[in-house]
């Protein structure tokens, strides 16, 4: 039995041959679940790509769910991107991602799907939250004004998940990922977070024998960046091991500057020229760092550390580059 804001039930492990909707399956999250499950011995896991099935398309969303009768889903599709993205596209980051998570989590009610996760962000979290940041902080304060209509879209989906357990007692839940990283990032300059384009950047410079880069803000901002096999791990021990309306929050513990993962980077990729810093770009929040001792009472800790989570993420990133750079 697991103990946790008031609920003292522990589900238990998951059914391995049962259906496994993984939404988002190719993504940086959905990948690395799908790789995670095929890992436990699941039999019978089920993705989609956008082009197959549009989730903006509520008939669709439905015609797919009655048709696959998924037991267990992680909601890991959605509108994503970094901090230009996010403040460039407000309309599309809420439209879409308001779209995509309400006709999921509507269709797997009409469906009866047994367990649900919905994968919401560490953004959620008012702007100057106390650090690191507990669960209970949700709505206590404003949210950063460049990724606020994400944050948005994400809170109406933990608020979702918790409607369907008061009113149709549904066991799903909710987890907040702080910042990830890993294969299957995106790596485009205008569009990733940054530490996807800080790699892309340095390599390049490496490559090109540039004397100097530019990266945006100040360089100041601490950010917590967690590997997205550690991420995908996390999701399968929740979905196996809580059972409550909090969301939990899913982090390192651990933050350190821009400037840091800066040269953290240009050290792993052999760059050796200077570093200027754009501050015409904006931060964003200050700090974010999650408070992971709910994870942590739940069983679980991270196991990837950002040292060999880089170095893994730079050879994809090699034997991919190619591809990316299109
Ligand atoms: N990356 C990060 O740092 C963080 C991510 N998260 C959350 O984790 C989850 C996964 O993010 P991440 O893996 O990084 O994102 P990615 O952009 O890597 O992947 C998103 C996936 O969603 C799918 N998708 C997007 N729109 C649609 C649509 N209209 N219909 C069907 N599928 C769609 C894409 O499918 P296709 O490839 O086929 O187009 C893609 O596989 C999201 O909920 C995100 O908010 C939370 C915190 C941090
Ligand atoms: C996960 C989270 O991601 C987003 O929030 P964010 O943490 O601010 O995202 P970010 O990774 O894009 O930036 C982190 C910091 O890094 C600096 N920075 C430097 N140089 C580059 C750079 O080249 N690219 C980017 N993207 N940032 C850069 C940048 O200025 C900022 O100070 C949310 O919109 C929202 O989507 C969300 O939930």
């Amino acid at each position: 039995m697991t103990a946790v804001d008031g609920v003292d039930f522990s589900p238990g492990p998951l059914d391995r041959d049962a259906t496994f909707y993984v939404a988002g399956h190719r993504g940086l999250v959905g990948s690395a679940i799908v790789r995670r499950l095929e890992g436990a011995g699941f039999t019978n896991i089920v993705g989609r790509s956008s082009a197959e099935l549009d989730l903006k398309d509520r008939d669709a969303t439905f015609a797919f769910m009655r048709e696959v009768q998924p037991r267990y889903v992680v909601l890991a599709a959605a509108k994503v991107g970094g901090i230009m993205a996010n403040s460039t596209y407000p309309v599309d980051f809420l439209s879409d991602n308001m779209r995509i998570q309400t006709n999921v989590l509507d269709a797997a009610l009409e469906t009866d799907v047994d367990r649900l996760l919905f994968l919401g962000s560490s953004c959620i979290y008012p702007k100057f939250a106390p650090q690191p940041i507990p669960e209970d902080s949700l709505l206590t304060g404003h949210l950063e004004p460049t990724n606020d209509a994400y944050a948005i879209a994400k809170i109406a989906g933990i608020l979702h998940v918790q409607a369907a357990r008061r009113q149709y007692g549904r066991p799903w839940i909710s987890a907040m990922p702080t910042n990830l990283y890993g294969p299957n990032d995106n790596f485009s300059p205008k569009g990733s977070h940054v530490l996807p384009a800080l790699i892309r950047r340095y390599d390049e410079a490496a490559q090109s024998g540039a004397g100097s880069v530019t990266n945006w803000g100040t360089g100041s901002p601490r950010r917590e960046f967690l590997h997205s096999d550690d991420m995908a791990d996390a999701c399968l021990h929740l979905m196996e091991n809580y059972d409550g309306p909090s969301q939990v929050n899913v982090g390192t513990g651990t933050d350190v500057t821009i400037k840091e993962i800066a040269e953290t980077i240009a050290g792993v990729v052999g760059y050796e020229g200077e570093t200027e810093w754009d501050t015409s770009k904006p931060d964003g929040t200050p700090q974010k760092l999650l408070d992971v001792s709910m994870l942590a009472n739940l069983g679980w800790t991270s196991q990837i550390s950002l040292e060999e989570g880089l170095r893994r993420t730079v050879a994809w990133y090699h034997e991919n580059a190619a591809r990316l750079r299109g």
